[in-house]
């Protein structure tokens, strides 16, 4: 599935947040969108899943324009955020947590909760969900218990079973480090082709390994899109992050 970005504009008092940002995401494709602390990647995200309105511009999914959609008609349309506004019960276990979004999926009440666990049907898929995720094994594990890399891969688990066909993914590495982060990378790779992908991630390791395409927003404008190695060495972007990045680092 295709997502267009057309002359998205945002403004929150008289700073410019997200500047005349056009963008075209491939289906399939894993877009990453990287910049510095506050240059607006946020508020793009936000933008794209409904969450926020744009000033002005506009948001095309599959050749149908969106702008005017709510959050819930976006997911519905195949749209899904994963990590910012998931809401993990921590007494529930991982596969009832799981269930409750296929149900939601499936238009469903909350109020039939108590026959969630004892459906079939709806357990398959919150497995099939797991698995993708890669915490199948972890099914009948009380939330809370979960170590942090692996409550991150629930947050993917809940966003794939809403079915999405583009996931935009706000910074799934924030906290996971080491073989969780490996873990990660690796799921989000075995996804790659089937889901069209918009992340944003401060992890370059995770950024290059994964992503098709780059772009560079800063201070609310795409100063660069490309591939990940014609990204990494546009002297600009170089000059406006990646460089600073890498002195700070040495
Ligand atoms: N609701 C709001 N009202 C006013 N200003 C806001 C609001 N939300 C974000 N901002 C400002 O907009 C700018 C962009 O924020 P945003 O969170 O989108 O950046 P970011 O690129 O995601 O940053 P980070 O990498 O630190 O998460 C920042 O200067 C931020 O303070």
């Amino acid at each position: 599935m295709k997502l267009e970005i057309a002359h998205l504009s945002k403004s929150f008092g008289a700073l410019k947040v997200t500047d005349d940002v056009s963008l075209a995401v491939a289906p399939g494709e894993i877009h990453a969108i990287i910049g510095p602390n506050g240059a607006g990647k946020t508020t793009l995200i936000a933008q794209l899943s409904g969450q926020l309105a744009p000033d002005a511009g506009r948001v095309i999914l599959d050749g149908q324009d969106i702008t005017g959609r709510s959050m819930a008609e976006r997911v519905h349309m195949g749209l899904a955020r994963s990590f910012q506004i998931t809401q993990v019960l921590p007494g529930f276990t991982v596969l009832e947590n799981v269930a409750l979004a296929v149900q939601a999926r499936r238009g469903s009440s909350f109020r039939f909760f108590a026959r969630v666990a004892e459906e079939a049907a709806l357990n398959r898929a919150a497995l099939d969900a797991l698995a993708e995720a890669g915490l199948d094994d972890r099914a009948h594990v009380v939330a809370r218990a979960l170590s942090h890399g692996e409550h991150r891969r629930l947050e993917l688990a809940i966003a794939l079973a809403t079915g999405p066909r583009v996931l935009l993914l706000d910074e799934p590495l924030a906290g996971v480090g080491g073989e969780e982060a490996d873990a990660f990378v690796a799921r989000l790779k075995a996804l790659k082709g089937r889901l069209t992908m918009v992340l944003i991630e401060h992890d370059m390791e995770a950024v290059f390994a994964l992503a098709d395409r780059v772009s560079v927003l800063v201070y609310g404008q795409v100063i660069a899109t490309g591939a990940p190695d014609a990204v990494r060495s546009d002297p600009q972007v170089r000059a406006a992050y990646l460089g600073e990045e890498e002195e700070s680092a040495a």
